[in-house]
């Protein structure tokens, strides 16, 4: 059955992935569709962007036509061969290699996605191709996600329900499944920027005492909006007793959260990441959870991902561990799905992106 099915996943992708040509069929059109820019898309994206695509009369586009697995790298490579553009999700490694496949004619890349971590921006840069992204469209999406993981790992839902469903629900009990609650407590942010404020502004009417965070350096503008004060790395650790990660993943910035952050924590704290698996140091993070350490961590994203079933944080009924879905609203994906896809095209013109890396 299974085998089936993957045969004919593989067989709707040969039948539907061919060249996907936008045009007609008179001698005009095809001196137009000449004209085209070549583009490829590794993902079938969400039907906003791909409407986008194909109503612009401006590319030429083949897409992997799955949204179920990546685009095999032995088959990226050959693809990319020649063309103009390129639309890729957080699953692509954009490296020199691919680059190099690509050739000179590839001028623009897109990413649906906010994070950049894994594109090279100095060999992009070095080559001249300009690079969008599309921040923004989802923060609300994921600030909103951030607080669900946020309760669902201080509340211990996720370890309430399975007692309520396997028989361990008794006699109601005095300090049973108890948590910790957001009333009077201080959240740190760890990266201040527009997702830090969104997650800052939906958790105050929690009656959140205080807020701090830390950056590179203070952001008031952005932390007077959320009445946040700017403390030191040590300080964030120390005080906070829900600490929100919101940084990107940099080589600043990886395992930034380790052991020496993790012991300065308090032993009530939750640890939150939704940014990305590698500001983590997850082996550390196994060792203070499972310590008692800190009391809790809610894992949007992991290293690798997906994070293998037999993982040792999947083991803890004080990690709660989620696919990599902050962003994933209908609403969001296609607003994402939009930008990529009119970053492209704007790019392919010569023109500004509506979002666009300074490289
Ligand atoms: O993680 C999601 C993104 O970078 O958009």
């Amino acid at each position: 059955m299974w085998s089936s099915l993957v045969a004919l996943r593989r067989l709707q992708r040969i039948a539907v992935a061919p060249l996907n040509i936008t045009g007609g069929l008179t001698g005009s059109v095809h001196r137009e569709m000449s004209t085209m820019k070549r583009v490829y898309v590794t993902r079938q994206i969400p039907p906003d962007g791909l409407k986008i695509l194909r109503e612009s009369g401006q590319v030429q586009f083949e897409l992997w036509n799955s949204d179920d697995d990546t685009v095999p790298r032995k088959e990226l490579l050959q693809k990319v061969k020649g063309v103009d553009g390129l639309l890729c999700m957080l699953t692509e490694k954009i490296d020199a290699e691919l680059l190099d496949a690509a050739g000179p004619n590839l001028k623009v890349l897109s990413t649906m996605s906010v994070g950049f971590d894994h594109l090279n921006l100095e060999e992009l840069k070095k080559r001249g191709i300009r690079v969008g992204y599309t921040p923004e469209v989802l923060t609300d999406s994921v600030a909103e996600l951030t607080v669900a993981l946020l309760l669902t790992t201080s509340r211990r839902l996720v370890e309430a329900t399975h007692e309520a469903k396997t028989g361990g629900w008794g006699t109601w009990r005095t300090l049973w499944l108890c948590g910790h609650e957001l009333a009077n407590s201080t959240v740190g942010i760890l990266g201040l920027g527009r997702i830090g404020v969104a997650i800052a502004e939906r958790l105050a009417p929690f009656k959140v005492k205080k807020f701090i965070y830390t950056d590179v350096e203070p952001r008031p503008e952005l932390a007077s909006s959320i009445n946040a004060e700017y403390v030191s790395f040590d300080e964030l650790a120390k005080q906070s007793d829900f600490l929100a990660v919101c940084c990107a993943l940099t080589p600043e910035t990886k395992e930034i959260c380790n052991k020496d952050l993790f012991s300065k924590m308090k032993s009530n704290a939750i640890f939150i990441n939704t940014s990305r698996g590698g500001v983590v140091n997850q082996e550390d993070l196994y060792e203070a959870l499972s310590t008692g350490q800190i009391a809790g961590a809610g894992l949007d994203v992991t290293v690798p991902e997906p994070l293998p079933t037999d993982h040792p944080l999947f083991t803890l009924k004080n990690c709660v561990i989620l696919p990599h879905v902050a962003s994933a609203s209908y609403s969001t994906r296609n607003a994402m799905s939009s930008m990529a896809a009119n970053n492209l095209l704007l790019g392919l013109k010569g023109k500004p992106m509506i979002k666009e890396l300074k490289l």
